[in-house]
């Protein structure tokens, strides 16, 4: 491998199931080195994680970069959305952080939706209706639950908040991230005082909110740590947002993500505020805005269907009538919080790779009815959709996707865009270019374009038709609920 034509950066995607790092050549976009190691998620009526688990995931990944991470001039983390940190005095986690996917927390968000002005103040105020996925709906949740550890909290912070502030010994985040706490305010960007008064969340507990572009702090003294003091660390930001800086996308184009959250996006220069709670309207790592669509059910429901039948995730068969919506974890979009699995429409002749394929219809229907919505009217309907994520190297996801929803789909050799977003970021404080800028230089979105076919409106349809007509039992709470 040659020698860097530039500085190093270093680029960490801290996602639900693992952390991973890549040592990115600044010049180029050439990644240098990489790691990876794994997180646990709680199973049960939760989904909780130790933060410490994130940090010992973030060295570990660290330290399969080698002495490349030690010689990188920045740094920056992109991390999942919304998790809760609670911390104490000495900054140790009061409990385990409360996850994006932990629906426990909505009657807290239905509460909190009602209590201040109804679903279209919380869209003009924030951006978006608190589902619940929202930090604020799970402080709301603690604060009912175990209110001795609220008390016990003297910080509260996001999961890349959380990072960043163990290189940098100071507490900080960023627009895009926090525009998912649902106590920022997106008109004003500031955070909103009466929400967090309603909340009882005192400020002072809060991060400082960093620029774009600004400099988060530097590595501070340690031996224990995976970079260099005096190593720059750039604000980081959600993960949704630092794709979209990796992809380096304009507004207009459509990305779909499948990972653990299935989603769907489109950076916009308006501010969105969907009364309806569909689009979250977050706000982009830059400047502009992030309107985006989020499923709790992609690769991991349609992992566990493929297990449960016993098959390879790409068994695939065509030609199924039978209906599969995948809501093992209760569902956000559609906002159905206490759903669990639902299958119909089988027969003698149904075989196990036609429900499995159904399984993917079912997690793609639901990201597909989002996509209009998270892109302005202006966009044109022949961009290509980009496809990321885990589940974008699979056929049947790639196919799934092409044929449900008529567009062409290219899918970016790079895998890594989380972490390259970041890494971008990083970049971007060295040289002073907007980070997205770095990323079409380093040409991340470069990859196979899958021509358009034309869009299975039976498929979505019936899905739509076997959705609205089990809504009762859709919305009933299942006894793990
Ligand atoms: N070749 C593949 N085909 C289909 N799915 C894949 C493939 N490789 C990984 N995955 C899926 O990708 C998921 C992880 O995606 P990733 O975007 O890394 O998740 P996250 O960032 O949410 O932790 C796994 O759940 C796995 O099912
Ligand atoms: O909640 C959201 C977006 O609003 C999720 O997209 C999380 O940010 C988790 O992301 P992954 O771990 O699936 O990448």
């Amino acid at each position: 491998m040659s020698a860097a034509e530039g500085p190093l950066v270093v680029g960490v995607d801290s996602s639900t199931q693992s952390t991973k790092a890549l040592v990115v050549d600044a010049s180029t976009g050439r990644v240098v080195a990489s790691g990876q190691a794994p997180h646990t998620v709680s199973s049960g009526a939760g989904r909780e994680t130790d933060p410490r688990q994130w940090w010992d995931a973030l060295c570990e990944a660290l330290r399969q970069c080698g002495d490349a991470a030690h010689e990188a001039a920045a740094v920056s983390v992109g991390g999942q959305q919304h998790g809760l940190v609670t911390l104490d005095g000495r900054g140790e986690p009061v409990r385990p952080a409360l996850l994006w996917n932990d629906v426990r927390s909505a009657p807290q968000a239905r509460l909190l939706t009602e209590e201040l002005g109804g679903a279209k103040f919380w869209a003009d105020r924030t951006g978006s209706v608190p589902a619940a996925s929202f930090t604020v709906t799970k402080w709301a949740w603690l604060a009912e639950h175990e209110p001795e550890a609220v008390r016990a909290t003297k910080a509260v912070r996001l999961p890349h908040d959380y990072l960043t502030e163990r290189l940098t010994g100071q507490g900080t985040t960023d627009r895009g991230d926090v525009s998912g706490t649902g106590w920022w305010a997106s008109g004003t960007e500031a955070y909103d005082e009466e929400i967090l008064a309603h909340v009882g969340l005192d400020p002072a507990l809060l991060p400082r909110v960093v620029r774009p572009g600004e400099v988060a702090g530097t590595v501070r003294d340690g031996h224990d740590l995976p970079f260099s003091r005096g190593t720059l660390v750039a604000p980081g930001t959600g993960d949704n947002a630092a794709a979209a800086l990796g992809l380096g996308v304009r507004p207009g184009v459509p990305v779909m993500s499948l990972g653990t959250s299935g989603t769907v996006y489109a950076v916009s220069r308006h501010r969105p505020a969907d009364p309806s709670g569909t689009v979250a309207g977050f706000a982009d790592a830059r400047g502009d805005w992030l309107p985006l669509a989020c499923t709790l059910n992609c690769t991991l429901a349609v992992d566990r269907v493929a297990a449960l039948l016993g098959l390879d995730r790409e068994a695939v068969e065509p030609g199924t009538a039978v209906t599969l919506l995948p809501y093992l974890d209760g569902e956000r979009t559609p906002n159905l919080p206490n759903a669990s699995g639902l299958l119909h429409g089988l027969r003698h002749d149904t075989t196990a790779g036609q429900l499995l394929q159904a399984a993917y219809d079912g997690a793609v229907h639901s990201l597909l009815g989002a996509l209009d919505l998270v892109l302005d009217e202006d966009a044109a309907p022949s961009e290509p959709l980009l496809l990321i994520g885990g589940g974008a190297r699979g056929t049947a996801w790639q196919e799934t996707v092409r044929r449900l929803s008529g567009r062409p789909v290219q899918v970016p050799e790079a895998r890594e865009l989380v972490a390259l977003g970041a890494a971008a970021q990083a970049a971007g404080l060295l040289t002073g270019e907007d980070p997205a800028a770095v990323a079409r230089r380093w040409d991340t979105a470069a990859g196979p374009v899958l021509d358009a076919v034309d869009r299975d409106e039976e498929t979505l349809a019936r899905i739509a038709g076997v959705l609205s007509d089990a809504a009762p039992l859709l919305e009933r709470p299942t006894d793990t609920h």
